[in-house]
């Protein structure tokens, strides 16, 4: 750091020059959006003004009506984006202008390839903000102060987005703050007024407060220009109090890319006016694409709360359940308190009541998205996981969440093929159960034993292989009247003459000496009406814990309890029959314990000590090779 009077030198934080180079790099072919950005950060700062003048008048410093100035010089090859907003003091700029405070961060830019293509994408997850103004500019200086303050509080903050800026305090008259870009030489179709207007119009008409630009082009730098001359190039009026007709789909879009800093189109969205003692506009819309934070305990979340179209708060997470995170959107409420707070929102009567109401308005909306296959699958890909949070999180809503979810099935093998409803018009009347079977991934699934009864009988199984599908059937009994059952686990019940013929065989002496040979092993061994082709496979109890929910309690350090499975062996494979014969015991125990083996490895385990394993297989192949 160096320092001359007030004025010092400081390094930006690792993570800003690395995300500075990347993004210059891979975002040039889509560099208007640091308009955008900026006019956000204009937008944001008018906000917060507002909300904080409800409790301080003194802050509007006469100067009551918010308003957004963009500016060219020719001559000097610079464009000015100023505001009224709220500003910032010599902390602030250092604070937000130099350090990136999200959470992830460093793993988000881990991942960037240096592949300009790749590298866009995730950067439009991430949202660059302010530092998006490189793109344009080889130098860029903000001038600010901060409402309320004196105007030997002002500050200049200064950098070539190389690694280092310089800020010092100055005299500022005005509230709020100007960027001024000093636009490199390939950036100077941005010096024309009209291309600039029309970049505004094409991104920016929704913005609530007026963008003003002098009257004449080529003329004006900072505060050369009188009032009087400035006119609006945006609407100025606030998108979501505008009837939907009014509304076309291209405003939609650049107003969801506004509040979410998103570079792609959004998949759907749904915009009502409710009316009566709770009323409420609310504007919500679900994204293509996961934010690179999905998972992060503290990232942000959330609705932007206006009253009155004062805004209020960004992330107000009370208006959604957890496991709709990812809706982006505005909830204007106009009869809240305008000093409501994060506390008071949290236990408040009628926030509750319209947290339900959206939470079955963003249900609907995600069923009316799966009319169409494409987009759903896209929905499904990005979100499907933590929608499933949903059905242990919402009871009320659990059969409308059902009605959403997508897997994979013994029919159709895509990861977003099929939907409850369509396994149930499938099955037909005839069939009273909805049969799944989990697993770790697909293969393992497809191959499963305990799939070949089901193949025989023409029977379809889901195939559950998301992360928490374990944990979600847990909550999720039935669905449409029809039972949910694990095509893995306890007695399958499917045929009511193949368990009497199954009950017969209890008795077979095979069944009791392979017990005694496996011993504490397993539960029990029993004969099984489940297998075709396979000899043996292992079943779990309906109480026991699976191994999905092992490791994630272990993974959570938690003690899992030992669970463990009864062998079920199809009597009328080969294998048992001969195995019948045998009389040396100790030959018996060693085709006992691979039996058990092979059941494990057939689910994608591993047995208890697989060099044992090893060791059996070995003596088996050897007698085989001797015999060959
Ligand atoms: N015109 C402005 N007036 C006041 N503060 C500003 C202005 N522009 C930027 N800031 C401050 O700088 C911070 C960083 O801005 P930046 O655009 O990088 O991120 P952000 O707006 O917080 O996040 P995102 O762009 O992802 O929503 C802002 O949060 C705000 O505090």
């Amino acid at each position: 750091m160096t320092m001359s009077q007030d004025r010092e030198t400081r390094g930006f934080q690792a993570e800003v020059s690395r995300l500075l180079h990347l993004m210059v790099h891979s975002l040039y072919s889509n560099r208007e959006i640091f308009l955008r950005e900026l006019i956000s950060n204009a937008s944001d700062a008018c906000d917060k003004l507002r909300f904080q003048a409800l409790d301080d008048d003194s802050l509007m410093e006469n100067d009551p009506e918010p308003w957004i100035r963009l500016s060219v010089n020719a001559d000097a090859g610079t464009l000015t984006i100023a505001d009224n907003g709220i500003g910032m003091s010599r902390e602030d700029a250092v604070d937000n202008l130099g350090t990136i405070a999200r959470s992830g961060t460093e793993k988000f830019l881990a991942n960037l390839t240096g592949d300009r293509k790749k590298d866009a994408q995730l950067i439009g997850q991430f949202g660059v903000g302010f530092y998006s103004a490189f793109i344009v500019a080889e130098r860029v200086e903000v001038f600010s102060r901060r409402a309320g303050e004196p105007a030997s509080a002002g500050v200049r903050w200064e950098s070539d987005g190389q690694g280092e800026f310089t800020v010092e305090t100055v005299e500022r008259e005005q509230r709020g703050t100007s960027v001024v870009l000093h636009l490199r030489d390939d950036a100077r179709e941005f010096l024309d007024a009209d291309k600039v207007r029309s970049v505004v119009q094409q991104y920016s008409d929704h913005v609530a407060f007026p963008i003003l630009m002098p009257e004449q082009a080529e003329t004006g730098g900072e505060g050369e220009q009188g009032e009087s001359e400035w006119r609006a190039v945006n609407s100025a009026t606030a998108l979501w109090q505008r009837p939907r007709t009014e509304v076309s789909d291209e405003e939609y879009q650049n107003f969801y890319r506004h509040i979410s800093h998103d570079f792609q189109d959004a998949l759907t969205w749904s915009h009502n006016k409710v009316e009566g003692a709770l009323e409420y506009t609310s504007l919500l819309y679900v994204p293509a694409r996961a934010p690179f934070d999905l998972y992060h305990r503290d990232a942000s979340r959330g609705l932007k709360l206006y009253v009155q179209r004062v805004f209020i708060m960004d992330d107000a997470e009370q208006f959604l359940p957890m496991y709709l995170r990812f809706i982006k959107g505005v909830i204007d409420a106009p009869n809240l308190p305008l000093n409501v707070s994060r506390e008071l929102l949290q236990d408040y009567g009628p926030v509750r009541k319209i947290r339900a109401a959206l939470t079955k308005r963003v249900l609907q909306m995600l069923k009316k998205l799966g009319n169409d296959q494409d987009k759903y699958a896209t929905f499904w890909a990005q979100f499907g996981e933590v929608l499933k949070e949903g059905i242990g999180e919402d009871p009320d809503n659990r059969e409308a969440i059902a009605a959403l979810l997508r897997f994979p099935s013994t029919e159709e093998g895509a990861p977003g093929a099929v939907s409850l409803d369509r396994y149930l018009e499938r099955a037909g009347d005839g069939q009273d159960k909805i049969y799944y079977l989990l697993a770790d991934n697909l293969d393992a699934a497809r191959n499963s034993p305990h799939l070949e009864v089901f193949r025989k009988k023409g029977i379809e199984v889901l195939l559950l292989t998301g992360r928490v599908d374990e944990w979600m059937t847990n909550y999720l009994d039935e669905y449409q009247g029809k039972k949910l059952v694990n095509a893995a686990r306890g007695q399958l019940d499917m045929d009511d003459r193949e368990e009497e013929a199954k009950a017969a065989e209890q008795d077979d002496p095979l069944i009791k000496r392979l017990a005694d040979s496996l011993g504490d092993q397993v539960t029990e061994v029993r004969p099984t009406g489940r297998l075709v082709e396979s000899p043996a496979c292992l079943v779990l109890g309906e109480d026991e814990l699976g191994p999905q929910l092992r490791q994630m309690l272990e993974a959570a350090g938690q003690p899992a309890p030992e669970s463990k499975p009864a062998l079920e062996v199809n009597l009328s494979h080969p294998l048992l029959a001969r195995l019948q014969g045998i009389e040396d015991q100790a030959g018996f125990d060693e085709i006992a314990e691979l039996l058990l083996d092979q059941a494990l490895l057939a689910e994608g385990r591993l047995p208890k000590d697989p060099a044992a394993t090893a060791r059996r297989l070995n003596r088996l192949l050897q007698a085989q090779a001797e015999r060959a």
